[in-house]
């Protein structure tokens, strides 16, 4: 029977089975079965997906992610600060900055240590792709999505979309606990105008400065926090001027705080904690 080690953490929740590629060897064609498989709560560990921590031939570390439905995301913020906490505390790395290969290219990762231990990760997400043709979306391919009206379900709804390397649609409400995430969430996501799927989130505003958060995630549903949606929404809410560029915004997720700065030339800062949970053994039947 086979089996391979892997460490739990998340982000603000958002939690991930990481296996370290560099001393386990899984099969291309076993990933998105054991992607669903680790994340089942109920015959797995119980994830919100699968992380692989893998060599690179352009950066010290390269992060795959697999969501709990078996598809392969192509970034993932919380995801990232997990991967340069385990790279630096593993040696992966030795300087507290390096940089991490995504499928959407490399991010240049940041850890804050106390005592050895990575405390904060800031992750500068590099620029925002906000072309339908880069998101990708339905429509004028070189037009933007920046509050327009498009109708899901039978209602009309102002949205804006933003691509962090994965696709992102953002809709605006007044009181996010009422928020439509677990019935508008899986209609948005699947929506054929996104041929690739979009993660959904849902945004109200409190001040230039700070944002409540939900999200319903591409292949994975309801997160207690999402990175790259989080570093989305601060960018839709600029270029909606509710709130403001080169400053630090504090986005409230269900599972806790992201500090998100747009800075004033075009990149995305990221700045959030990451935690273990727990290591063990998982034995492939
Ligand atoms: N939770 C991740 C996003 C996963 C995105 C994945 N759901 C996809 O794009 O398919 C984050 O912290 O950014």
């Amino acid at each position: 029977m086979n089996s391979f080690q892997f460490t739990k953490m998340h982000g603000l929740g958002n939690n991930y089975v990481y296996v370290n590629m560099f001393q386990e060897q899984l099969q291309e064609e076993q990933l998105s079965g054991i992607a669903k498989k680790v994340a089942n709560v109920h015959t797995g560990i119980g994830s919100d997906g699968l992380i692989l921590i893998c060599p690179s031939e352009n950066a010290p570390v390269k992060m795959r992610i697999f969501n709990n439905d078996g598809s392969e995301g192509k970034n993932c913020g919380n995801g990232l600060r997990c991967v340069a906490k385990y790279a630096y505390e593993h040696k992966i790395v030795t300087d507290t900055e390096f940089k991490i290969e995504t499928l959407s290219g490399l991010v240049d990762a940041k850890v804050h240590v106390d005592n050895d231990t990575v405390t904060l990760v800031t992750v500068d997400m590099g620029e925002p792709k906000l072309l339908k043709s880069q998101i990708p979306m339905e429509g004028k391919p070189d037009s933007k999505t920046i509050n327009e009206r498009i109708e899901f379900n039978g209602q009309q709804y102002e949205v804006t979309t933003v691509s962090m390397g994965n696709p992102h649609i953002i809709f605006y409400v007044d009181d996010i606990e009422t928020a439509p995430v677990t019935t508008l969430g899986p209609i948005v996501e699947k929506d054929p105008r996104f041929p690739e799927g979009v993660n959904v989130e849902f945004v109200q505003v409190v001040s230039e400065d700070e944002i409540h958060f939900r999200v319903w995630e591409r292949g994975s549903g309801v997160t207690q926090a999402c990175g790259t949606g989080a570093c989305a929404a601060v960018v839709s809410s600029v270029l909606n001027e509710l709130t403001q560029a080169g400053k630090d915004t504090t986005v409230h997720l269900a599972g806790g705080d992201l500090t998100i700065n747009w800075t004033t030339d075009g990149r995305v800062l990221m700045t959030g904690p990451a935690e273990v949970i727990c290591t063990g053994e998982y034995f492939l039947s």
